[in-house]
């Protein structure tokens, strides 16, 4: 779909036309005044600066100044080439009366207008294509009260060249009175024998000059000019009314009425039809003309709305279209069998690749997460009993249960050290907050002395009523009660401790270290997971794609399959037929040489018939006038012998 070109063109200001109508601003000053740019055209008020809704935008304005080359050049000649590789092509010049329509499609002399420059460019571009033969046919006819008369024939309407209607009125001395049509049609066709299959291109160039719109007041037409007026102003607002439906919204739109006026019918390729058209809108620049020219502006604008779809007009003969359908069947065979579908599969198997290789990773960091998560629980397993350890020790001095590891037990042991099978494991139950020295309760003696309890204690006196007695360890009280053999044990614990407050540390760091890999592995885990099901989905989608494709290219080569099949039993029927209407000739030939013959010996006969019924007739006629002669001299001899 294209936009129709819409051209916008004033004309220079007529300095001899004044306002005809009574107080009319002929020689005052202008109050209003057209701003013309190169796109855009606006009502300007001397003192009130733009009129408003009166600023048009089109894709070219010409001022006064626009030569008709220059107006060719930009809105038309693009055209002609593309009429001549087979586009239709239609350029009409629109406006109101007096505003220079003719002036732009005709021109004069010194500057030829748009249909002399049109032809000289179709037949230059024709000399310049080689390997194509044209046949070109021109017309030119006009619409003149609804009525199409041909110009070029001159026996029917018996008017000298210019063949136009053409007629005065106040606003033109030489207004058009009808519409005009100059056509050419244009075909060709290869020249080379290799393409002689080849269709034939037949397009259609429409240079149009349309008779102006017109106020009877303005014109002052009376009588025939009233009448012709009266045709010109209806076919144009038939025209409008088409161009107004054709810019409403496609379900709006309903009927377009190309039927209602002779115009439109011959316009309708062009408007919203086979055509790439181009429209110029001529306009007068004086202040008496602003109402017609803003009239004209309007229809302009909603012009621009309307799209053409314009294509290459072909002809194509049986053997041509058999040859494209055979070019489209190659064509469609090479895309099933070429790179495309061997590109999606490529995609396929890349995507399959890829998947593969995501489920792999996937799973190798599954078992890694796993072996991660084992190892976590073993460090934890490990870190509460150190913790329970560390608490067992600071809980308790000399507890020997806290000492089950025989290591821990080992290191706290001197050398007479021996386990006492009946002894028994004192448990502090609670500190006491003041240094003091409770009694000794007699029964504690075998356990230890005082001052041992004191530094095992750090300082803190155990509440000896509150110590539990457990069975367990039982030591020498010899042993224990060694002063030299105190402080070693109490160096070790210390260090003991330390050194397990440090593997504590450093198993929490080991766990939070594990925990941050865990969450991070899980956080890859999940994009695999993810990346995976889009991958799935991608081929999913990739295939489902391949399928519809490899489907839509059978069913095409099913169908061309099918429309070459009915072409060649077409062909086949018609050169059967063919063939039996040659023989039926040739047989027709032979009687019909009979016939002549037959008819050359009848002639004969006839020409040595008359020959001889001429021989006859003279002999006879000789036989009758010697009779005739005998007959009267035996008359006259009878007469001398009578008395
Ligand atoms: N661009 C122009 N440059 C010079 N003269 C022009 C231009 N346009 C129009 N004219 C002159 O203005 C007058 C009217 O122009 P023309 O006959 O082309 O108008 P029109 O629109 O065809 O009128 P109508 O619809 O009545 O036939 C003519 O004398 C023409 O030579």
């Amino acid at each position: 779909m294209e936009k129709i070109s819409v051209a916008v063109r004033f004309r220079p200001p007529n300095p001899a036309a004044a306002d005809p109508s009574p107080g009319g601003a002929g020689g005052v000053a202008a109050d209003r005044e057209w701003r013309i740019d190169d796109t855009r055209v606006s009502l300007l008020h001397r003192a009130a600066g733009p009129v408003p809704g009166a600023s048009f935008n089109f894709d070219h304005v010409f001022d006064g100044a626009a030569t008709n080359e220059r107006v060719y050049g930009t809105v038309v000649q693009g055209l002609i080439g593309a009429v001549v590789d087979g586009f239709n092509g239609t350029a009409f010049a629109y406006g109101q009366t007096s505003s220079g329509k003719t002036f732009t499609m005709n021109g004069c002399d010194a500057d030829p207008g748009i249909i002399p420059c049109a032809v000289r460019d179709v037949f230059d571009a024709v000399r310049q294509t080689d390997d194509r033969e044209f046949l070109i046919r021109v017309s030119y006819m006009e619409i003149y009260n609804e009525e199409i008369n041909d110009l070029l024939t001159l026996e029917a309407q018996k008017l000298p060249i210019p063949n136009r209607h053409f007629g005065e009125t106040n606003m033109n001395v030489r207004s058009s009175r009808s519409h005009t049509i100059f056509r050419m049609v244009i075909e060709s066709s290869s020249k080379s024998q290799i393409d002689s299959g080849d269709a034939i291109r037949v397009s259609v160039l429409n240079l149009v000059d349309l008779a102006g719109s017109e106020r009877v007041n303005k014109t002052g037409a009376e009588g025939v000019r009233l009448n012709e007026g009266k045709y010109i102003n209806k076919s144009l607002l038939m025209l409008g009314n088409v161009i107004n439906k054709l810019t409403e919204n496609g379900k709006q739109r309903g009927h377009i009425p190309y039927r209602d006026s002779n115009l439109t019918r011959i316009l309708q390729p062009a408007l919203g039809g086979n055509a790439k058209t181009s429209i110029i809108c001529t306009a007068a620049p004086e202040e008496i003309h602003i109402e017609e020219t803003r009239g004209t502006l309007q229809f302009a604008s909603r012009a621009k709305c309307v799209s053409n779809c314009a294509q290459v007009n072909e002809i194509l003969t049986d053997a041509a279209l058999l040859k494209r359908q055979k070019q489209e069947i190659e064509e469609l065979r090479k895309k099933l069998q070429g790179s495309h579908s061997e590109g999606l599969e490529q995609v396929v198997l890349k995507l399959r690749n890829d998947m593969h290789k995501s489920e792999l990773e996937r799973d190798r960091l599954a078992m890694e997460l796993e072996e991660e998560r084992k190892l976590r629980m073993t460090l934890e397993h490990h870190l509460t009993e150190q913790q329970k350890k560390l608490e067992g020790l600071n809980n308790t001095s000399i507890s020997a249960d806290q000492f089950t590891d025989s290591i821990q037990l080992d290191a706290l042991k001197t050398p007479d050290s021996k386990d006492i099978p009946d002894g028994f494991v004192a448990h502090r139950s609670r500190y006491s907050n003041d240094v003091e020295f409770s009694p000794m309760p007699e029964n504690l003696d075998i356990v230890t002395d005082e001052d041992l309890w004191t530094r095992l204690n750090k300082g803190c006196v155990t509440d000896l009523d509150m110590l539990e007695m457990t069975p367990g360890l039982k030591r020498k009280a010899s042993l224990l009660q060694d002063a030299t053999s105190a402080a070693p044990l109490e160096e070790t614990t210390d260090a003991r401790c330390q050194r397990l407050e440090k593997d504590c540390i450093s198993d929490r760091q080991q766990l939070e270290e594990s925990n941050a890999r865990c969450a991070t592995l899980q956080k890859e885990c999940d994009l695999l997971r993810e990346e995976n099901l889009s991958l799935q989905r991608e081929l999913s989608r990739s295939k489902h794609e391949a399928d519809r494709l490899i489907a839509e290219k059978q069913v095409q080569l099913d169908d061309s399959w099918a429309i070459r099949a009915e072409l060649e039993r077409d062909l086949f029927s018609s050169r059967q037929e063919a063939d039996r209407l040659t023989a039926e000739k040739q047989e027709l030939a032979g009687e019909l040489g009979t016939e002549r013959q037959k008819m050359e010996e009848l002639k004969q006969d006839i020409r040595v018939i008359s020959r001889a019924f001429s021989q006859r007739e003279g002999q006879l006629t000789s036989l009758y006038t010697k009779s005739k002669s005998i007959l009267e001299n035996c008359k006259a001899s009878q007469v001398g012998t009578l008395p």
